[in-house]
């Protein structure tokens, strides 16, 4: 379900049109729906009442500080994978003790930061992390709450960029070699062996792979008890994904996410984590931009837009699809026709879309991609000296400049030219 709609003839984000964002802060913008986000966060997390469950939002979906202050409102802890990203957590009010720090290279800088801001867990996902921490922690005298990530290789159907469970992927440690790096977890000083955690990958509309791999987990959890090492956590990492077109499976459903979870792991006891990103904030918003230019080409015609694979960069990282829709709806008879949707970058895989089907959309109109709420603005770069650009928040009839665009000269004040460049050349 989400909150973006056509009224009287406009697109809308709940009750504001995105006209009126668009004169207001200029384009492109990413918008925000705070019902759709709250929406989404509670209709999964009530899917798990009884069963012991937190929900970590996964912040590399969206950090924007006002959405992770929405969720945190309603409880959300945070499942983060940096530094930055913790502090991002707790700057906009989600407790420590709420959060989990996932990642493959966590510097000492990173895990030592964690330990003192006192968060939930962290999750080591190789020996020499796990050593690594195990020597800070002792030094800080203090002890690292700790999940060992296991890789239990089971393939998700999804884009191979974007699957993490499979042996050949980086991530988690090896399911079979897993036993023994617990119990070595065990001896180390500085370590508190709290649970598990695994996370197969992102985008997964089917929930088989997440049936074997909970069975795999258990399994684990189940050796692992036989021999006297009893894990009270098990994190289950994310990955249910979203419609992006209008042929595609609807997300597996939360209740029936939870019966998997309930069927694997109701009667151990454990405590769930739940690290859900896409599901809560893919639809919850849009990225609206305007065309700057309609171009007949040789062979086919162009849409060139204001925004480029620097704002959304999914189409040209994955072939992603996003709907893009016209803000102004187009008359029921208008002929489609197939367009080339383009931005302004300099490189030729600055594509949205090849051949859409589309109604005429004339320069200076604006356009809106779906589903842009979850790994949108977060993976945006200032690629050919573009800004960021801002992000907005709706709540009913009232929308707020969450993330203001920077001033040229903000972004010229980052860099500096050293003295020895700015006296002439001798
Ligand atoms: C460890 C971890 N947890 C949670 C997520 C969130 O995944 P999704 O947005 O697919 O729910 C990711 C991203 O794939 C991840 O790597
Ligand atoms: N960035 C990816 C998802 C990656 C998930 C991170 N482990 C996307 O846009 O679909």
């Amino acid at each position: 379900m989400d909150h973006f709609a056509y009224k009287s003839g406009v697109l809308h984000a709940e009750e504001v049109p995105l006209t009126r964002i668009a004169e207001s802060v200029g384009t492109p913008f990413y918008v925000y729906s705070s019902a759709t986000l709250e929406h989404h966060y509670r209709v999964f997390s009530e899917a798990f009442v009884g069963q012991n469950a937190h929900v970590c939002f996964a912040v590399k979906t969206n950090g924007n500080k006002a959405v992770l202050a929405l969720l945190a409102r309603l409880g959300a802890g945070a499942d983060v994978v940096s530094g930055g990203e913790m502090r991002q957590a707790i700057a906009a009010g989600i407790p420590a003790k709420r959060i989990v720090f996932s990642g493959v290279g966590k510097t000492r800088d990173e895990l030592t930061a964690a330990l003192a801001a006192g968060i939930a867990q962290i999750n080591v996902e190789s020996e020499p992390e796990l050593r690594a921490l195990s020597e800070f922690a002792a030094s800080m005298g203090t002890l690292a709450p700790v999940a060992l990530r296991v890789n239990p290789d089971v393939a998700a159907d999804t884009h191979e960029k974007i699957t993490t469970g499979r042996k050949e992927n980086k991530f988690g440690i090896d399911i079979d070699q897993a036993p023994a790096l617990f119990r070595l977890a065990r001896t180390l000083p500085g370590i508190d062996l709290k649970g598990v955690a695994v996370h197969i990958g992102s985008q997964i509309l089917d929930l088989e792979p997440f049936r074997q791999a909970f069975a795999r987990l258990r399994e684990l959890v189940l050796a692992l008890r036989a021999e006297g090492i009893n894990l009270e956590r098990v994190d289950l990492g994310g990955g249910l994904g979203v419609p992006y077109h209008r042929d595609d499976p609807t997300s597996p459903p939360p209740d029936a996410y939870a019966a998997l979870t309930r069927e694997a792991f109701g009667d151990l006891g454990v405590r769930l984590i739940l690290e859900p990103g896409r599901l809560i904030a893919g639809n919850a918003g849009m990225l609206v931009s305007r065309v700057v230019y309609v171009k007949e080409g040789a062979s086919r015609n162009f849409l060139i837009l204001d925004s480029g694979f620097n704002d959304l960069i999914r189409p040209a990282f994955y072939e992603a699809f996003h709907e893009i829709l016209p803000v102004n709806l187009p008359a029921p008879d208008a002929p489609r026709e197939p367009i080339d949707v383009v931005g302004p970058i300099c490189e030729s895989s600055d594509i949205f879309a090849r051949q859409r089907l589309l109604p005429p959309i004339a320069p200076g109109e604006l356009v809106a991609f779906a589903t842009a709420g979850a790994y949108g603005a977060v993976m945006a770069s200032t690629y050919n000296g573009r800004p960021l650009v801002p992000e907005v928040l709706v709540r009913g009839a009232r929308f707020d400049v969450v993330r203001r665009r920077p001033t040229p000269a903000e972004m010229a004040a980052l860099e500096t030219v050293p003295d020895w460049l700015k006296n002439p050349a001798s």
